[in-house]
């Protein structure tokens, strides 16, 4: 394993949500920065390509826990492969998400998956199976049956989502959080981080448009 996960972070005060890195991956225009958009905003707009990667934090409460979500959103573009992967070194968790109306991109998020599963080990790392655009029934190319049947036998979370519609976006990032805290409390309380993020101010390259989720 070339990379270990990160440990969420904590400034020691147990009173402190513990934060996660979150990096949603997938090929392009399937939809990663809408839903983050949608997520966050509760909002759904055209947006452009995202350059390098853009970056988020979100306050959240799930059961009664507080947490912060950073929020890595990649590009999609191939010529920014090999940045992705710099983005997600230290993750806790990561939306794998596929256009369920482009088979392609469900081969492009089993890529991404293999990617994941040579850096870290299973403990280490959240991982949901996003088939976003399921309002696009009409134009399906990947089933649910597909989708879920792979995120099976890889032990992965998986949904379906509308970021359109505003279909299950809130309930895939929630189950994602929900799991986290599980892991968390499972290995006895929040750590400091092994593998801090990369400094935001010196790589992270701006989204063009990423106003519009500020
Ligand atoms: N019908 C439909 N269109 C969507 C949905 N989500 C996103 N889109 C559209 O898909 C296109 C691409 O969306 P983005 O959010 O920019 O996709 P991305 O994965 O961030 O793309 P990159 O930044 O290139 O990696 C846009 O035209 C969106 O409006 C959805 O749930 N349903």
């Amino acid at each position: 394993m070339a990379q270990a996960g990160g440990n969420p972070r904590s400034d020691g005060d147990s009173q402190q949500p513990s934060i996660f890195k979150v990096v949603l991956l997938g090929s392009s225009s399937v939809g990663k920065s809408s839903l983050a958009l949608r997520f966050l905003k509760n909002d759904f707009r055209e947006i452009l390509p995202t350059l390098g990667c853009a970056f988020f934090t979100h306050m959240m409460e799930v059961d009664g826990k507080a947490l912060k979500l950073e929020l890595w959103d990649t590009a999609g573009q191939e010529k920014y492969h090999s940045v992705c992967h710099l983005y997600f070194r230290g993750a806790n968790a990561a939306l794998l998400v596929y256009d369920i109306a482009k088979k392609d991109t469900f081969h492009r998020a089993q890529n991404w998956w293999k990617e994941l599963e040579n850096e870290f080990q299973p403990e280490e790392i959240v991982v949901i199976l996003v088939g976003n655009k399921m309002d696009l029934e009409d134009s399906r190319e990947v089933t649910f049956e597909e989708g879920k049947t792979f995120s099976e036998s890889n032990k992965l979370l998986f949904m379906e989502t509308s970021a359109k519609l505003n279909y299950q976006v809130t309930e895939a990032f929630t189950a994602i959080a929900r799991e986290l805290l599980q892991r968390e409390e499972q290995h006895g309380g929040p750590a400091q981080q092994k593998n801090p993020s990369i400094d935001l101010e010196n790589s992270a390259s701006q989204k063009k448009g990423k106003c519009c989720l500020d």
